[in-house]
């Protein structure tokens, strides 16, 4: 996207965003409550028109979108295997597949909604985005009410996807712990793009520094640790548009 504008509802919430998603890249956008971090990931979504700018798409490109979560109804009790069967039905193989690479056992399938953990829930609702074969899959606060072991096994399981599958990611968070450490390139919003870069760079910037503070660093040294060893993915070029997934 160049020079995007967006005003949902009339009111300005972003200004002059521009950013291109190079395939096989984890991004993750931070940002203080209201600073347009869901309407940025709409944006790309296609569930609102920039107000001005530009906004292109890989033709064809496949979004599997991860929801922060997910309104049950319990007069409405539903299996696994139903939920993932929606909007279209797959093979029974398909929808093992998504399964184990979210990290869930086959005999999952069966059991109802409602009575999964909140963890469970959260890699159900990863294994139903993967059941498009996304080339982007985008993460709207993925590790809301999981512990800080729990945010890095599952920023984990992103990279062993991305590493698998090659497809872009997008991860939107206020959550300033393990997820910078786990991304090829932060973007710190604010309304606008404040800062950007690798996540070192973004956890020293003072831009950054102004919103958040410095208290990152610990958690980027902690996921650093449990991760064992580090990614050096090229980063996209200016013309990675071009390329890209978005
Ligand atoms: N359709 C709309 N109509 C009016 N105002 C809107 C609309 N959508 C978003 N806004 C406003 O835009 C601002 C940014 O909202 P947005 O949800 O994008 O921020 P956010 O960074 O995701 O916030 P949070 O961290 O709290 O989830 C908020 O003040 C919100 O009230």
């Amino acid at each position: 996207m160049d020079h995007v504008r967006a005003a949902p509802g009339g009111r300005q919430v972003l200004h002059d965003v521009s950013l291109a998603l190079a395939p096989g890249e984890i991004v993750t956008v931070v940002g203080p409550n209201g600073s347009g971090k869901t309407t940025l990931m709409r944006l790309i979504l296609g569930a609102v028109a920039p107000a001005g700018g530009s906004l292109r798409r890989k033709p064809g490109l496949r979004i599997g979108y991860v929801p922060q979560r997910l309104a049950l109804d319990a007069a409405l009790p539903m299996t696994v295997a139903r939920f993932l069967s929606l909007p279209r039905r797959h093979c029974a193989s398909a929808r093992a597949v998504a399964l184990a690479e979210a990290g869930l056992p086959a005999d999952i399938a069966a059991r109802p909604l409602q009575a999964l953990s909140g963890g469970q829930l959260q890699r159900v609702l990863l294994a139903r985005a993967l059941m498009s074969a996304p080339d982007l899959l985008i993460l709207d606060e993925p590790t809301t009410g999981l512990d800080q072991p729990g945010a890095a096994a599952f920023y984990r399981r992103i990279e062993a996807l991305r590493d698998a599958r090659g497809c872009a990611v997008l991860m939107v968070s206020h959550d300033l712990h393990v997820v910078m450490a786990a991304s090829d390139r932060v973007i710190c919003l604010n309304g606008h793009v404040c800062c950007e870069g690798t996540p070192e760079t973004v956890a020293s910037a003072p831009e950054y520094r102004a919103l958040f503070g410095t208290g990152t660093q610990g958690a980027l040294a902690l996921y650093r640790h449990e991760h064992g060893h580090r990614h050096d993915h090229p980063h996209p070029l200016p013309d990675a548009r071009d390329r890209g997934a978005a």
